[in-house]
């Protein structure tokens, strides 16, 4: 997981100074010349860290963090403001042109992630019910248009091809002529990548510039490599004037590096981060919320945010209701956990729980998405009748299910245990919290207790 190196380091400094009832300056300085290795070691730029530490430092005596009664959190405080300041402070949002369509221009090295970030670009505006335009200016690469189209096709939003005979420029100008004509009110131009940054690939972005003249040129940097990704930025900004930077394959073991030092090397914002090969919505990026991550203090905002977005309240307050009246069949239960699933990866989802860095660490928690698959492979086995009333499950239906979905007659046998247990296991919880909160008193205290006794299974 991304930062995890640079999490666990800057938990153990605080870790000691929490511990600590007075902090020495020598405390101070000890602490810092941690952090400071903790953030070369995550590859980011040698200046940045050193202007870095001497701000908290500084800080750091200002705050008079030795009188403090609670030093360890004054310390992690102000680390906390000065790595949100590092990458920006504040949510830098996407450009929005007074007289539409917006334009934004994609720029990036090969393989960075231009095509499936515009991809997931798209996808972000559409979920705000934008008509964005997708415009396939990289005739270099053989697959680039196909893939572009597939992606278009994928997500539902049009893409504007001329093959691979015309030049990038005009292409780029007859899509926005397009773009006008069919009200799409953001122009999204995916234009070449190249294995290096060379003259000829600058000229023709600035070329493309010219004629769209964009509100967006937005750099797309792949966060696994490091300051590389950084070394990037600032040739491409030196030469077109970027206005944001897209950091993708968050999802990889980045160590961080990148995204700690891009807005203070090139002074451009990183303005979203992509995780992920499959097309979601691309994610804007907070730097309050990926310092406290950071620093293993979790991400809940972000967290909310997803299931907001993702979970239907109508449907979850039905779900709510038949688990209460045990009506819950195989049917629900495939719907929960899809719902579920479409908010990421689980492991991805843990890590935005504050703590739950630490605790993965320590516990070697990893989420099995294989069994939940197969759980899901077994369920999707199921005819529909079977799904709603799992009674008629026999012998020869089970073993039918098994071949089906891939999977053993003891492992669908046990998934329908658990889900029996489970639905009883509900049945008892709701009778006993009844429609309007716990009742029955001790009688409830000693279901509950029997209950935890037993164990609650879930089925993954
Ligand atoms: N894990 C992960 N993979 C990604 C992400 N973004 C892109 N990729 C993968 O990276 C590879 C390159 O992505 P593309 O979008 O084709 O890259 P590109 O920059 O358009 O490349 P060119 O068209 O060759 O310049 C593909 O295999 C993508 O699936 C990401 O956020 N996470």
């Amino acid at each position: 997981m991304a930062f995890e190196g640079l999490t666990s380091r800057l938990q153990n400094v605080f870790g000691k100074l929490r511990g600590k009832g007075k902090l020495s300056e020598d405390d101070v300085n000890e602490a810092m010349r941690e952090v400071r290795l903790a953030l070369l070691e995550a590859d980011v730029n040698f200046k940045v860290v050193k202007d870095f530490i001497a701000k908290v430092k500084e800080q750091a005596v200002g705050a008079e963090v030795t009188k403090s009664f609670t030093p360890g959190m004054v310390v992690i405080d102000i680390v906390n403001k000065e790595l949100t300041e590092l990458m920006g402070g504040t949510q830098s949002k996407l450009a929005k042109s007074n007289r539409p369509p917006t334009v934004i221009l994609m720029a990036g090295l090969q393989g960075a992630g231009k095509t499936t970030s515009s991809g997931k670009l798209a996808k972000m505006l559409m979920k705000d019910k934008h008509r964005p335009l997708l415009v396939a200016c990289d005739i270099y690469r053989p697959a680039a248009i196909k893939q572009l189209q597939v992606l278009g096709e994928g997500i539902g939003a049009p893409v504007f091809t001329m093959g691979d005979k015309t030049s990038p420029v005009e292409i780029a100008r007859a899509g926005l002529a397009h773009a006008k004509e069919h009200g799409n009110d953001y122009v999204i131009i995916d234009t070449a990548g190249r294995l290096h940054i060379d003259e000829a690939l600058m000229e023709e972005l600035r070329m493309v510039h010219e004629v769209t003249k964009p509100d967006e040129v937005l750099l797309v940097v792949d966060a696994m490599t490091g300051q590389e990704a950084v070394n990037v930025a600032q040739s491409f900004h030196s030469q077109l004037e970027l206005t944001g930077v897209v950091l993708t394959k968050l999802d990889g073991d980045t160590r961080g590096g990148a995204a700690l030092s891009v807005k203070a090397v090139t002074g451009t914002p990183i303005k979203f981060v992509a995780t992920g090969e499959k097309i979601e919505p691309l994610e804007p990026f907070h730097p309050s919320r990926m310092a406290s991550r950071i620093l293993g203090m979790g991400d809940m905002l972000s967290l909310i945010e997803k299931a907001q977005s993702n979970i239907d309240a109508e449907k979850a307050a039905e779900m709510e209701r038949k688990m209460r009246t045990a009506e819950f069949t195989f049917e629900d239960f495939l719907e929960q956990m899809e719902q579920v699933r479409n908010l990421g990866p689980l492991d991805q989802l843990l890590d935005m729980l504050p703590g739950m860095g630490k605790v993965k660490e320590m516990k070697n928690v990893k989420v099995d998405e294989k069994q939940i698959s197969r759980v899901e492979a077994i369920v999707k086995s199921m005819t529909k009748e079977e799904k709603q009333k799992p009674e008629i499950l026999n012998h020869s239906r089970r073993k039918r299910i098994a071949a089906g979905s891939g999977t053993s007659i003891a492992e669908v046998n046990r998934l329908i245990k658990q889900f029996d247990d489970m639905k009883k296991m509900m049945k008892q919880f709701s009778s006993m919290m009844g429609p309007k909160g716990p009742k029955g008193g001790m009688k409830g205290l000693k279901g509950m207790k029997g209950m935890l006794g037993k164990g609650m299974k879930f089925p993954f």
